[in-house]
This record gives C-alpha cells, sequence and structure tokens, in this order.
C-alpha cells in the first residue's frame, strides 16, 4: 500500500509514518514544516515540503503516487491561540482542507482519513460524549476542523469520496524514539515534564472555579500508539463503508491536577504549581465515549491508565531535553 500523509513531520502524523513504514508500507509525508522540522521525518518516507494551499504542487504530488490513500493530519492545533487569531485557523484548517479535498477530487485519490478533535463538541451536555451528541464549538480551532468534517460530508455524497473523521481527544505519550514535541509547545503534559526536569520553574494551572471536582478541567488522555491504531483500521474500513465518524479517547477523564499529580508518581520530582486565570475557550470537561469505533471495527486501547501514558511520555521526554 501506498499512502500520502499530510502533517506527517508532527507529532502525530510522524507516528503515525512510522507505524505505516513498519507496516512495509510505502509513505509521502507532505509538510510545510510550519510546526516542525525536517529532523523528525523517519527514514524511509519520501518527503515534500510543501503548504496544503499550493495546489500545483499538491496535484504534482498526488498524480505522480497514485496513493491508496490520504491521512490528514496538517494544521494549526491550539484551541487557545485560535480565540486570538481566528483567521489564521480558519484559513490554514478550513481552507487547507478545502484545497486538500479539491485536489484530491482533480486526480482520482478518494481514500481519507481526516484528524478532527474533541473541539467539535464544545461544553458537552452529557459525558461520555458520543459522536451523534450535539457540535457547539466554544472555540475557532473545534469550528475550523467541524467546518472540514462539513465539506467531506458534500465530497462524500455528491463525489464519491470515502472518508473516516477521527475524533480525538487528548493524544499523550511516545512510541520508541518519537514523541510529543511541538514547536512551540503549549501542550499540558511535556509542559508538566519540562517542570519536572527543571527546565520550566513551574506549570500554571488555567482555571480553578470550573464545575469539576477539584475546580480544574477535565479531559481524557488517549496513547498515540492507540490512536495510530486506529488510523490503520479506519483507512483499510474505506473498503468496506463508504464513510464513518468515530470518538477516539479511553473514556476517562482526569483533571489538571490529577495529570500533575500522576507526573510526580511518576517522575518522582517535585512539580510546583502556579494557579492563573482561565484559557479563553476552553471547555471544563471532556471524555469520550469511544464504544462506536470498538465495535464497528474492533479497536480496543492498550494503554488505558494515566500513569503508563505520562511513563512513555517520560522515558522520551528526558531523552529529548538530553539531546
Ligand atoms: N495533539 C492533540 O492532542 C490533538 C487532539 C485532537 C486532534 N489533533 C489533530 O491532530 C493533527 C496532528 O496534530 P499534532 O499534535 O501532531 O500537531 P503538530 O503540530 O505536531 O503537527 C501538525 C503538522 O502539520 C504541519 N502543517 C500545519 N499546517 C500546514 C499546512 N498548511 N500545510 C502543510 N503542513 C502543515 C505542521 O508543520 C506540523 O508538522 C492536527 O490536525 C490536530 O488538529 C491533535
Ligand atoms: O500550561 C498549561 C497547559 C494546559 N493547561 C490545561 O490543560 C488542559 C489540556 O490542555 P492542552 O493544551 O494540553 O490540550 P487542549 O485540551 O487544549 O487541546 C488538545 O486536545 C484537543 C482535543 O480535546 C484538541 O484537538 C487540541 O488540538 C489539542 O491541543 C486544558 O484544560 C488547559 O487549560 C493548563 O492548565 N496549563
Amino acid at each position: 500500500m501506498n499512502y500520502l500523509v499530510t502533517g506527517g513531520a508532527g507529532y502525530i502524523g510522524g507516528t503515525v509514518t512510522r507505524l505505516l513504514l513498519q507496516r512495509g508500507y510505502t509513505v509521502t509525508v507532505y509538510d510545510n514544516l510550519c510546526h516542525s522540522n525536517r529532523t523528525a521525518l523517519p527514514d524511509g518516507a519520501t518527503f515534500v515540503q510543501g503548504d496544503l494551499a499550493q495546489r500545483d504542487l499538491l496535484i504534482d504530488t498526488l498524480s505522480k503516487g497514485k496513493f491508496d490513500g490520504v491521512f490528514h493530519f496538517a494544521a494549526l492545533i491550539e484551541a487557545g491561540e485560535s480565540m486570538n487569531r481566528p483567521d489564521l485557523y480558519f484559513r490554514n484548517n478550513t481552507v487547507g482542507t478545502l484545497s486538500l479535498l479539491e485536489c484530491m477530487q482533480n486526480t482520482g485519490a478518494n481514500h481519507l482519513v481526516f484528524s478532527s478533535t474533541a473541539a467539535c463538541y464544545g461544553e458537552p451536555k452529557r459525558t461520555p460524549i458520543q459522536e451523534d451528541d450535539e457540535l457547539l464549538p466554544t472555540n475557532p480551532y473545534g469550528e475550523s476542523k467541524l467546518l472540514s468534517e462539513s465539506m467531506m460530508k458534500w465530497f462524500g455524497s455528491q463525489m464519491g469520496l470515502r472518508y473516516a473523521i477521527l475524533r480525538y481527544f487528548n493524544v499523550a505519550g511516545a512510541v520508541t524514539g518519537y514523541g510529543e514535541a511541538h514547536e512551540p509547545e503549549s501542550h499540558l503534559i511535556p509542559l508538566i515534564l519540562d517542570a519536572a526536569l527543571g527546565l520550566r520553574d513551574s506549570i500554571r494551572i488555567y482555571g480553578q472555579d470550573y464545575p469539576t471536582p477539584d475546580g480544574t478541567c477535565v479531559r481524557d488522555y488517549i496513547h498515540v500508539q492507540d490512536l495510530a491504531d486506529a488510523h490503520l483500521l479506519a483507512m483499510d474500513s474505506l473498503n468496506r463503508q463508504n464513510r464513518a465518524i468515530y470518538n477516539i479517547g479511553n473514556g476517562q477523564g482526569f483533571s489538571v491536577r490529577q495529570v500533575i499529580e500522576s507526573a510526580r508518581r511518576v517522575t518522582g520530582r517535585d512539580i510546583h504549581v502556579i494557579e492563573e486565570a482561565r484559557r479563553p475557550g476552553d471547555p471544563a470537561v471532556l471524555v469520550a465515549s469511544s464504544d462506536r469505533i470498538m465495535r464497528d471495527l474492533g479497536w480496543k486501547p492498550n494503554f488505558s491508565d494515566l500513569d503508563s501514558i505520562i511513563a512513555s511520555a517520560w522515558e522520551w521526554h528526558q531523552k529529548l531535553r538530553a539531546k
């Protein structure tokens, strides 16, 4: 099999690229490196440096590659940043995805697995969240992904696109030799691990007055290896089904304070905390029901407890920072 991976120089796209290569598949990564660098690219993948907006380059890449499918990860990913710069998020994520869909249509590529997000749901009315629950994003990042989902629906029904939308919850952890290192980093777990290593003075907790048991936001953390497995199952399923939408999470919520406690247990280090105001756009609680993908595709997470997810991140993070 031969696949195109947009955003394949990033954290999750890079992990899926490694898994595809391990399975013996051929992979081309398409990435503009706006939030990553070449050193993150695995040996064995062909690399095209390009932006989703570069239609000629994208069409050329798709035409030459004759791909069996496209995994679409390329996006800006910070909910907080999107509150200040919605324009960037709609341009890069939504218009960028439209460009990809048009180029796929032009070149006859029609199997797509798309990285969507729990941020599409906004503040949920019930927990765990199911795929058919209300979609009311509280930040432009989530809206930019929801609009992309809507385009896929119409490219599917009117133009024959076969697609799987994966709404991930909070992705964490590392596989051998590759883990989370966003540029710049804004995500909770790598920032906590930097604090454990003494590379930051403290970790800031954004908001202590949420309607949750300890007042801090609750999230559902899913290991990147389990998430990567779901991508391969989803792509394969497009030979049997035209379209699907799946949540990918562990079904368990952990507050920011619980994540910090887990990191203290795993690292054995002191982690200093500073309490800050809420970060605009953050929903209080996001916890997934992943029953649908378990039932339809037989997916099952192997890393279900938070300590083991953080332990895998910690092992990799120490090596990363030692470089
Ligand atoms: N990290 C999470 O917890 C999480 C949760 C839900 C969904 N997602 C989604 O998963 C995907 C991957 O996230 P990640 O954590 O690996 O982020 P990342 O920033 O590590 O990777 C994104 C990659 O896309 C590239 N990119 C961005 N815009 C591009 C463009 N216009 N053209 C070409 N390349 C472009 C970046 O250079 C980067 O390499 C994103 O679509 C994100 O929205 C992530
Ligand atoms: O220094 C920090 C960083 C984060 N947080 C809090 O920790 C929680 C998790 O924050 P992250 O920034 O790690 O992740 P988000 O929940 O904001 O978003 C992540 O998961 C989403 C899905 O749930 C998206 O898809 C998005 O791309 C991805 O970044 C939030 O309540 C946030 O306010 C802090 O308290 N301090």
